[in-house]
């Protein structure tokens, strides 16, 4: 599609009922801001196109970097279209709402932790190849995520997925503004990590000692022993040290875990100089019922600023209880692309609440995150399309099926 008959389509699509979503939409400031953001990076165009329509975006990419195609029911849609959706679900809509009585006590932003690359892939049966890993994390890293959780340096015989976390690492130094953190459960990791160029790690302990025995092979007590080893490495190195908690509110196999025993291990991670905490909710079965009482515990004991959350979503409850997490003042939200994930050693816990979904909802707050939510897209549509599967997030769903609508009109 050349320019001209690419403005044509955004005149017809301003006069033809869609005028009170674009109405007032600066049309040429936006133009000109897409052309300049696919002029000046090119992995805008992702590299999973097919055939036909691939080539004939390759040819025209430099002429027209407004052109995109979804490679799932291949056809062109203009990028402006998408940016103009983009626009109308912005925060841009919607800066008032935090002021709302009900919502005046949540963040103005929020750090998103993208774990899709180690939490989303890591129980993917089939092998995903490094090059895949690589771009998709680099195409997270540029919808603006601040974190791009990259992989872990755990036992092969345990997570095998990721048993390529070294080259991983040495494909991502140094790409874009993201930081790259990597799990390491114990010394050998930490050192491997180090090695690999991981500028920032996380040690993952559990509230529940049969979780904790199924993932990591030793107690409760064993593990926040190793990992106050791994703390004191990472001081030397002055590397930030992030420490995770599971079942924090149930485990596959004791059900309800007490929240004095997240607590306990709140603390203890505190203690040994973790810079963050995030509490996950590794099977997805927390409630808000269950996540305030949770939350107040360790909030008695670690400080808001230093807490962020982590929901697996099998019940359809992540979001809520985002939400609240909020409105108790945490500001640190992790999140995986398309929700992909499921850990390996608790079975039947569906994926992570899908980063779309949040940053949508986020937008809608009026809460600035600095992620693009089209890019964010386009790296799940990425990802989807290699696994073979449809996107988990509801967001990514119905914005593909706006712009595909788009793109008839
Ligand atoms: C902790 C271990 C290693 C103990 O595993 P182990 O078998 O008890 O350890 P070991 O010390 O006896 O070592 C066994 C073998 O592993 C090797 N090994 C030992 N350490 C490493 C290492 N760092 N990197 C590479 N290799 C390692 C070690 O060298 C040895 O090799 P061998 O002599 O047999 O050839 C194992 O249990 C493990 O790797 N567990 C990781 C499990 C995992 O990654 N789970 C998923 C992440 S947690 C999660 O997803 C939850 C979270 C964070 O997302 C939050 C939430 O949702 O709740």
């Amino acid at each position: 599609m050349l320019l001209p008959e690419f403005v044509n389509k955004l005149s017809k699509l301003r006069s033809v009922g869609t005028r009170k979503y674009f109405s007032s939409f600066p049309i040429a400031n936006e133009m000109e801001r897409t052309i300049t953001i696919n002029g000046g990076d090119d992995r805008s165009f992702p590299k999973h196109l097919n055939g036909k329509e691939a080539s004939l975006l390759n040819k025209e990419s430099k002429t027209t970097p407004y052109g995109y195609l979804f490679n799932r029911e291949p056809r062109l849609v203009g990028f402006g279209v998408a940016r103009m959706l983009n626009r109308h679900y912005s925060s841009q809509h919607h800066t008032k709402n935090a002021e709302h009585k009900l919502l005046g006590s949540i963040p103005n932003y929020v750090k998103i932790v993208e774990v899709g690359p180690r939490d989303g892939l890591q129980n993917e049966k089939e092998i995903v190849p490094t090059a895949v890993k690589v771009e998709l994390i680099k195409m997270l890293a540029s919808s603006g995520l601040p974190v791009v959780e990259a992989t872990s340096f755990v036992s092969p015989k345990w997570v095998p997925q990721l048993a390529d976390a070294k080259d991983v690492m040495s494909a991502i130094q140094g790409i874009g503004h993201s930081r790259f953190p990597v799990l390491t459960p114990n010394l050998k990791g930490f050192e491997a990590a180090v090695e690999a160029g991981a500028k920032e790690v996380a040690v993952f302990a559990a509230a529940s000692e049969s979780f904790s025995r199924s993932n990591l092979n030793c107690s409760i007590e064993d593990s926040l022993a190793r990992y106050r080893d791994v703390a004191l490495a990472a001081k030397d190195h002055a590397i930030p040290v992030r420490g995770y908690i599971s079942c924090v509110v149930g485990c596959p196999v004791e059900g309800a875990v007490p929240p004095s025993k997240v607590a306990y291990v709140a603390e203890e991670l505190f203690n040994m100089g973790c810079a963050e905490i995030s509490l996950g909710d590794t099977i997805g079965v927390g409630t808000p019922g269950t996540v305030i009482p949770m939350l107040e515990a360790v909030l008695d004991v670690v400080p808001v600023e230093k807490l962020a959350v982590h929901f697996h979503d099998t019940y359809g409850q992540a979001l809520s209880n985002i939400l609240l997490s909020l409105q108790m003042g945490i500001s640190v939200v992790d999140s995986s692309i398309s929700g992909l994930g499921g850990c390996p050693y608790a079975k039947g816990a569906s994926g992570n609440v899908a980063t779309e979904d949040v940053v949508y909802m986020l937008n809608g707050l009026g809460v600035k995150t600095n992620v693009d939510l089209m890019k964010l897209v386009l790296a799940g549509d990425y990802i989807c399309q290699h696994l073979g599967r449809s996107s988990g997030s509801k967001a990514a769903i119905a914005l593909s099926r706006r712009l595909a609508n788009a793109s008839k009109l």
